[in-house]
């Protein structure tokens, strides 16, 4: 099949790059650009150099048809709401990594967007591509709205207990620290070396568009779960998210129950690896891959659990969940090119 990027020249065009490269029913990639046309991606990233020789050419829906069968669109807010239905109509698969088509009410999207929301019938066309709680629904997309990376740790984690009504509803709360490479390529005063190195900031407090997203998917699960606390943090480390998420129990528990419900919630899920009980997983245990791995435990002593879910921002994050659900769409096996180990040390 071939593929095309928009916005190759950002972190999650470039994680496509990588992985796409090894993936063995992609036969060509097509490089899009709004702002780089006729620059080599090699220019851009020389880590590709020898694997990709293309040039960035500008987008024409009119001709995409002809050149690719799939869009991966990685590209800011707002671009998404004006290309993916050009994209449909034009007769490709649609995976869009940004935000545009995740929230369903338009109303809620530009409160926390501060934007103009994507027209409502393509946002009710996308599909969540959260494989491991929505398979069948991607398996007949044409539209994808990839999750959040934020969301991806936070939903993995809480789903077993929010899913067989574990905790008290208005306990949840999730303290997130996240990489720098989660702000994209542009470099910017909060992130540049001499603010980040030795540093550890919280950020948009209340604020981050990310809740309203976590919040839209857990009450599909369960319509009781108010609003919840989610705070994000950056730390000094490039790729990486760690979700520690507290909750009340509403019951007696074990330790033992409780890792049984996990495991058995992802028993057949080639991605999300249950730590076992005594151990909690770092953000390098995952580095470079598609996992996301989790670890669980019950304090007795304040009837809390605390779930750990890390993830690499950048692959189950967003490029390597996208291909993920490329593979669901088009009926490839669903690890089709993401069996990387993760990178260590
Ligand atoms: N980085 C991460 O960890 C994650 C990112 N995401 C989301 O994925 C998307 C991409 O993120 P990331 O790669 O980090 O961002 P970057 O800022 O690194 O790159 C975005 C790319 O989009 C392209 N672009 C910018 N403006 C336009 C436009 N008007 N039309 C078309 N293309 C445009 C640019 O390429 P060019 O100038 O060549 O067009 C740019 O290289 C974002 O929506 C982000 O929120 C989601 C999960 C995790
Ligand atoms: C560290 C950092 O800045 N992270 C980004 C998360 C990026 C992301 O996943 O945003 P989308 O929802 O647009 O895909 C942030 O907090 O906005």
């Amino acid at each position: 099949m071939r593929v095309g990027i928009i916005g190759a020249t950002g972190y999650g065009g470039a994680e496509l790059l990588r992985l796409l490269h090894q993936h063995p029913h992609v036969e060509e990639v097509v490089l899009y650009t709004s702002s780089k046309e006729g620059m080599n991606i090699q220019d851009s990233y020389p880590h590709v150099s020898t694997i990709y020789h293309q040039t960035l050419q500008s987008i024409d829906h009119t001709s995409l048809k002809q050149e690719v069968d799939t869009v991966f669109l990685a590209t800011p807010p707002g671009v998404s709401a004006e290309w993916s239905r050009k994209i449909a109509e034009a007769g490709c698969q649609v995976i869009d990594l940004s935000g545009d088509l995740r929230l369903e009410d338009p109303a809620v999207y530009e409160k926390w967007y501060k934007r103009e929301a994507a027209p409502l019938d393509l946002i009710k066309e996308a599909v969540y591509g959260l494989p491991e709680w929505n398979r069948k629904e991607i398996e007949t997309a044409n539209i994808i709205s990839n999750p959040g990376c934020y969301p991806t740790a936070t939903l993995l984690g809480l789903a077993p207990l929010v899913k067989n009504k574990l905790i008290e509803t208005d306990s949840i709360i999730v303290d997130a620290k996240s990489g720098t490479s989660g702000a994209g390529r542009s470099p910017s005063a909060i992130t540049h070396f001499s603010e980040m190195n030795e540093n550890f900031k919280i950020y948009q407090i209340n604020q981050h568009k990310h809740i309203p997203e976590i919040e839209q998917n857990l009450q599909k699960w369960d319509k009781e779960i108010p609003n919840i606390t989610f705070q994000p943090h950056l730390v000094p480390m490039v790729r990486g998210i760690m979700a520690t998420i507290y909750a009340k129990a509403n019951q007696e528990l074990t330790e033992k129950a409780l890792r049984d419900i996990y495991e058995q919630s992802y028993e057949n899920e080639r991605f999300v690896r249950i730590r076992p009980e005594g151990a909690y997983p770092a953000t390098k245990e995952v580095y470079g891959s598609n996992y996301c791995d989790i670890g669980v435990t019950f304090d007795e002593r304040t009837g809390r659990i605390t779930v750990v879910s890390v993830i690499d921002n950048v692959v189950k994050g967003a490029s390597g969940q996208a291909i993920q659900n490329y593979n669901i769409m088009n009926g490839f096996e669903e690890s089709t090119g993401l069996t990387l180990v993760p990178m260590y040390p």
